[in-house]
């Protein structure tokens, strides 16, 4: 039989000297930190238990709240409603249903809103023609454009086609430009949605390491940009040590680099691909994927993250579940750039 082994400090549960101090005294002993047998009761009274899961649908509901009241607010000094315009190309379900979600969202939170449909036949004139319509259009504060778009469309055109200041998307240009430099700017939405979640549930990020899994130009990159920037700059960023993995991140480099994490925040749309033996006990994980995938029981169509949620929530101390995680703030952060960007149109 091996010997005890002596523990230093157990980091999972104690982090600082003073958390160690305050459990000493709530369980009213003392211990020698550097002599401790893993086996006592005292390091079994170290075990962790599940994760809180944060629910994005309660925070979300949180969010609709303050905007709801900002539109009041707007309307009762006599601004024009908020209004929110998306085109919406092709019939691709989930891109209906992300739709849907937002008009529906817009109308209870008393903004108006209109979707444009246009068959995926559309040509890329008759979409910029639409857009600088919109453009013009002051009745109309915010203006998105679904994404994806068919493979004849250059959706960089198109994103950067829309006005700056109605890019409730937070996709054109000068938008992306503003928030690489810690402008204040729109933030694309499901980014604005991880930032919330973690302010919101008090996870800490400032000099804490921050694992970034997938690096797509509107979600990854723009997650990573808000987390490792400077909080004391104009828009005010996480200041801490961001690491990005993508799909050249060999799986045993991805399960080092996430062992080593305060918080992971996978955005890979790779289904189950953070495991719990991959992350460090305590771990704040934020699910950013939303995959479709057949349930082999009842072969339906179910929503899936890239966390193996089941497993991964016996280990972590934060989780966002899929769905009612990321997807309801993402709708959320929509909402609220709407708002700003109708505080923001010119009044005359
Ligand atoms: N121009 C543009 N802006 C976007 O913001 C944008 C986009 N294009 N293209 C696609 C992604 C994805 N996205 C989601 C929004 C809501 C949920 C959402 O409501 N999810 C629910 C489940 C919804 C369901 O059942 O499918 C949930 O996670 O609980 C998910 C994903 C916005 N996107
Ligand atoms: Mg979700």
């Amino acid at each position: 039989m091996a010997a005890p082994t002596a523990l230093t400090v157990n980091y999972t549960r104690i982090q600082t000297l003073t958390s160690y101090f305050q459990h000493c005294r709530r369980s009213k002993r003392w211990i020698n930190l550097k002599t401790v047998n893993r086996r006592s009761p005292f390091c079994q009274s170290l075990k962790r238990h599940v994760a809180t899961v944060v629910s994005g649908t309660e925070l979300a509901r949180q969010i609709h709240k303050e905007v709801q009241s900002d539109i009041a607010k707007l309307v009762a000094q006599g601004n024009r409603r908020p209004h929110l315009s998306v085109i919406l190309v092709g019939d691709d379900h989930a891109s209906h249903t992300y739709v849907r979600n937002k008009t529906r969202t817009a109308s209870l939170l008393g903004m108006s809103s209109s979707t444009i449909f246009r068959p995926s036949s559309v040509s890329q004139e008759e979409m910029l023609e639409l857009i600088y319509k919109f453009n013009k259009d002051r009745s109309i504060s915010g203006l998105l454009v679904q994404l994806p778009l068919p493979a004849h469309i250059n959706e960089r055109a198109i994103c950067n086609a829309v006005a700056p200041e109605k890019d409730v998307d937070g996709f054109h240009i000068v938008n992306i430009g503003k928030l690489c430099l810690d402008q204040r700017c729109m933030v694309p939405a499901t980014a604005a949605a991880v930032w919330e979640i973690i302010r919101r549930t008090g996870i800490e990020t400032v000099g804490k390491n921050v694992l970034v899994v997938g690096r797509s130009k509107n979600v990854g990159m723009p997650i990573a940009m808000l987390l490792h920037s400077d909080r004391n700059h104009e828009r005010p960023g996480g200041d801490a040590t961001v690491i990005m993995a993508h799909r050249c991140t060999p799986l045993p480099r991805l399960k080092e680099l996430a062992s080593l994490a305060d918080v992971v925040i996978a955005a890979a749309g790779v289904p189950h691909l953070i495991t719990a033996d991959m992350v460090k006990e305590g771990a704040a994980i934020i699910d950013v994927g939303i995959n479709r995938m057949q349930d082999p029981v009842t072969g339906k169509l179910r929503l899936v993250g890239d966390v193996d949620f089941e497993a991964v929530k016996e280990k972590a101390g934060f989780i966002t579940p899929v769905p009612g995680g990321v997807g309801p703030m993402t709708i959320a952060m929509v909402m609220k750039n709407t708002v700003t960007a109708a505080k923001n149109a010119p009044t005359y």
